[in-house]
């Protein structure tokens, strides 16, 4: 632990409980509207990255993939280190004004319930590609739905969808119901992820991880 109750980031624990990693996580808020679980620490640890990255593989092992798809921004990271690890290639599915070519664009809304665009070059895709589309976090599934339809659009095939979670939400379920997913939720903190804290949070010195409602 640092001085602020928070899991050194180069810790490996012996006994590494699946989804061990989580810890490595903070609270966070993105604006005063927002409460989010922040991965992204978790990234700063080889062995974190390497064990997520595993885990999300897990469902897919037996699959043919022939692509790995990341959504703006931070699916980025866990997407590359993906495609990385399968010795596949990474296409980049950006926020609207970014890519410099020809694009095929769907409007969504996500967690901020405003309206967005996500693009996808061209040139890439094409009629039944495997595609597995990685991002690093489902909320309400916005995103992760507005993907999947660019990538269905071209006539290329998701073989699945992985985040480090996909909450409880009416399109998380739907994601769930309806594609192959990976997580790297363990079933008895599912509901504090739903809940948008851990309950390791209260060792956090600091008073800023409090448990919000929004
Ligand atoms: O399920 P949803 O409600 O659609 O929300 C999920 C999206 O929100 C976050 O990205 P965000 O655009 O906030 O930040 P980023 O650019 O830092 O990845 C997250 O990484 C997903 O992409
Ligand atoms: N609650 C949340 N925590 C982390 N990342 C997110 N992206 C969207 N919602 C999020």
């Amino acid at each position: 632990m640092n001085s602020e109750g928070q899991m050194e980031v180069s810790t490996v624990p012996a006994d590494k409980k699946r989804g061990w990693y989580l810890s490595l996580m903070a609270p966070n808020t993105k604006g005063p509207t927002f409460c989010w679980l922040d991965p992204s620490r978790l990234y700063c640890n080889a062995q974190a990255l390497a064990d997520c990255v595993k885990d999300l593989l897990s469902p897919f092992n037996t699959d043919s993939i022939d692509l790995v798809a990341g959504i703006d921004a931070m699916g980025f990271i866990l997407g590359a280190s993906i495609a990385t690890s399968l010795g596949k290639g990474f296409l980049a599915i950006r926020k609207a004004g970014h890519l410099c070519v020809a694009t095929q664009k769907q409007n969504y809304s996500d967690y901020t319930k405003r309206e967005k665009t996500l693009e996808v070059r061209l040139d890439v895709l094409k009629p039944g590609m495997r595609v597995l589309v990685v991002d690093q976090w489902i909320e309400t599934g916005g995103t992760m739905k507005a993907a999947i339809q660019l990538i269905e659009s071209l006539e290329a095939t998701v073989v699945g969808v992985a985040a480090v979670a996909i909450e409880n939400t009416e399109g998380g379920k739907w994601l769930k119901d309806n594609y192959t997913f990976s997580h790297c939720i363990p079933e008895e903190l599912q509901g504090q992820i739903d809940g948008k804290y851990l309950n390791f949070f209260k060792s956090f010195q600091d008073g800023y991880c409090d448990k919000r409602v929004i």
